[in-house]
């Protein structure tokens, strides 16, 4: 897959849930730290001439919200910055329909859970992690579940993804016992590791993919096969290269 620098935003700094000002024709995307309240409208500002699939405005710009959830440290933030400052393009796919990409980076900790629960309502992707060093944040990938079951849209897109899988010493968690459990859910799995970016940009990808896939595919189209996917595309942890 190619890669592209994303290029920085005109017009002043952008908060940092924005996306980037529209273009016509090829928009990258940029993913996010995202802060304002929950309900923060899915769409960009309207976009003349362009098709709305948002709903309303004359526009053709489509937000996707993604959220990180898992415990604290297993390494959400990290995941995102990796992803950001892997200079992350928009891929032809998203490029050519202009599809806006925030990512929302939560607080693991209990003591904000009650806030997070807010903005699961709208998120149309979740990204579930824990630390494959961390047996207590693998154990609590079902109570995330339960949680998730509860406050999300029952049709979110949602991806199980084991963690720091660069320490290899610490490693506690087995990536079977993660294939296990995701089959369970019926989730896709990845390992990642947001220290070297194995499987990072991949994760992402294939939630795009997905999104993208749900709003726009002509009925004629095989439909995207987000577990084949991410099974085909996934690199094992012993592999070096990102
Ligand atoms: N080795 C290794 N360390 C990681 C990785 N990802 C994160 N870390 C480390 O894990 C710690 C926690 O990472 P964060 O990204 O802040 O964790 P978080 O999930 O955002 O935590 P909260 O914001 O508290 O919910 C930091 O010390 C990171 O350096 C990884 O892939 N590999
Ligand atoms: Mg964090």
């Amino acid at each position: 897959m190619s890669r592209k620098k994303t290029p920085k935003s005109k017009g002043g700094s952008a908060p940092a849930t924005s996306a980037l000002p529209a273009t016509h024709g090829s928009r990258p995307v940029r993913p996010g730290t995202a802060r304002p309240g929950p309900d923060a409208p899915p769409n960009g500002p309207p976009q003349p001439g362009r098709s709305s699939l948002g709903g309303g405005g004359d526009f053709y710009d489509v937000a996707f919200k993604v959220m990180l959830v898992g415990d604290s440290g297993v390494g959400k933030t990290c995941l995102l910055v990796r992803f950001k400052d892997g200079a992350f393009l928009a891929g032809t796919f998203i490029s050519t329909v202009g599809i806006d990409f925030r990512i929302w980076d939560t607080a693991g900790q209990e003591r904000f859970r009650s806030v997070t629960h807010a903005y699961y309502r709208d998120a149309h992707a979740l990204l579930l992690l824990y630390d494959i060093t961390n047996k207590a944040s693998f154990d609590s990938i079902q109570a995330w579940l339960t949680e998730i079951q509860e406050y999300a849209q029952h049709d979110v897109v949602l991806m199980l993804l084991g963690n720091k899988v660069d320490s290899a010493q610490e490693r506690v968690v087995k990536r079977e016992d993660g294939e296990k459990l995701a089959k369970e859910y019926g989730l896709p799995f990845m390992e990642t590791s947001a220290k070297t970016g194995l499987n990072v940009d991949l994760a992402f990808m294939a939630i795009a993919k997905e999104l993208k896939q749900r709003c726009m595919k002509a009925p004629s189209e095989p439909r995207f096969q987000l577990h084949d996917y991410v099974k085909r595309e996934g690199r094992g942890a012993s592999c070096c290269k990102p």
